[in-house]
């Protein structure tokens, strides 16, 4: 099929999100450690908090924090990288975390099951009078209170432990919205900020990541109906396609106006609340 020539609004779209057509993985993880040393000693905090899925993202921003504490504890700051197991139940891909958390070997790790608080806080709204369209419509908004019941949990153990949240949105997800707002697009600091999902993998791969989960396909996994739901089965277009358009490359015209329209519509996500002054 026939792609479009990378156009003007395409280009400013990527330098919105900060992406570069390339970059050098090595100096990029060396890069995103050392942003992560800099804020902890910045903030006068003493710890980062993330919650290690058993997906690629957190695999290689969990590493990231480790390196970061181990880097503060060089220079003499007291430093430790708390790592979150948060899973609904039993998870389907848990093998995949525990290899995660093999890789990352964080100071330390918790694990807190989000399901009974985020069930509870689903019946109470039942109880209290909200009705969903159907099945499927109960299951969605049920995916966004697991997010944020992470989020939850994520903050807790940073006000417990003086932390910093790590977040691990990078430019594909911020393109495409794809994030619960306030869930798991809440976070104190983004080192992942502005790299490609491609671009997160060959940072992943320079940091020693196991291959498989590098190479792992997305999931957001929040949908009981639809376990392991892929993100491209979400979007409608594939990654290398979101990757493309983020890096100026070449893209199908269907993909071109998915992603567009996509960005458009989820511009509140990526801003501040909307205030009248
Ligand atoms: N125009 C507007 N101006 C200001 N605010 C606006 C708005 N439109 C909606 N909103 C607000 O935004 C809310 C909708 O946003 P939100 O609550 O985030 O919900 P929404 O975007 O509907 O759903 C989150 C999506 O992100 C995906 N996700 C979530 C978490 C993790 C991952 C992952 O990749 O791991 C993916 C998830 O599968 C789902 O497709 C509305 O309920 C409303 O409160
Ligand atoms: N089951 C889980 N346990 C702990 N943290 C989780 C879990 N699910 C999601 N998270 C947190 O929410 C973040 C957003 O999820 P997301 O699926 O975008 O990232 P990922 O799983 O790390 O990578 P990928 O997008 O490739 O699946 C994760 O990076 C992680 O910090
Ligand atoms: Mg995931």
């Amino acid at each position: 099929m026939d792609k479009l020539a990378p156009t003007e609004q395409q280009r400013d779209i990527g330098a919105t999100l900060q992406v570069q057509a390339r970059i050098d993985p090595q100096q990029a993880a060396e890069r995103c450690r050392d942003f992560l040393c800099a804020q902890l000693k910045a903030s006068g905090q003493q710890a980062l908090v993330l919650g290690i899925s058993g997906g690629v993202d957190s695999t290689v921003a969990g590493r990231l924090a480790q390196l970061a504490v181990e880097k503060a504890r060089q220079k003499g700051h007291q430093a430790t990288f708390v790592a979150m197991r948060l899973p609904y139940g039993e998870q389907k891909d848990e093998a995949d975390a525990q290899r995660a958390l093999q890789f990352i070997e964080p100071d330390e790790a918790l694990s807190t099951d989000i399901k009974p608080a985020s069930d509870a806080m689903l019946d109470a709204l039942e109880a209290g009078g909200l009705m969903f369209r159907d099945a499927a419509h109960r299951d969605f908004v049920l995916g966004n209170i697991k997010a944020r019941q992470r989020m939850i949990a994520q903050y807790a153990v940073a006000g417990a432990r003086r932390g910093l949240v790590v977040g691990t949105d990078q430019a594909a997800e911020a393109l495409m919205g794809f994030f619960t707002k306030y869930g798991d697009g809440a976070c104190d600091v983004a080192p992942l900020t502005g790299l490609s999902k491609r671009q997160v993998r060959a940072v992943g791969a320079a940091l020693g990541a196991p291959g498989e989960l590098v190479d792992k396909v997305p999931t957001a996994d929040l949908e009981s109906l639809s376990p392991m739901k892929t993100d491209e089965e979400a979007f409608g277009v594939s990654y290398a396609e979101i990757d493309d358009f983020l890096e100026g490359k070449p893209v199908s015209e269907r993909a071109y106006r998915i992603i567009v329209s996509t960005y458009s519509n989820t511009t509140n996500k990526r801003n501040l609340p909307i205030t009248p002054v």
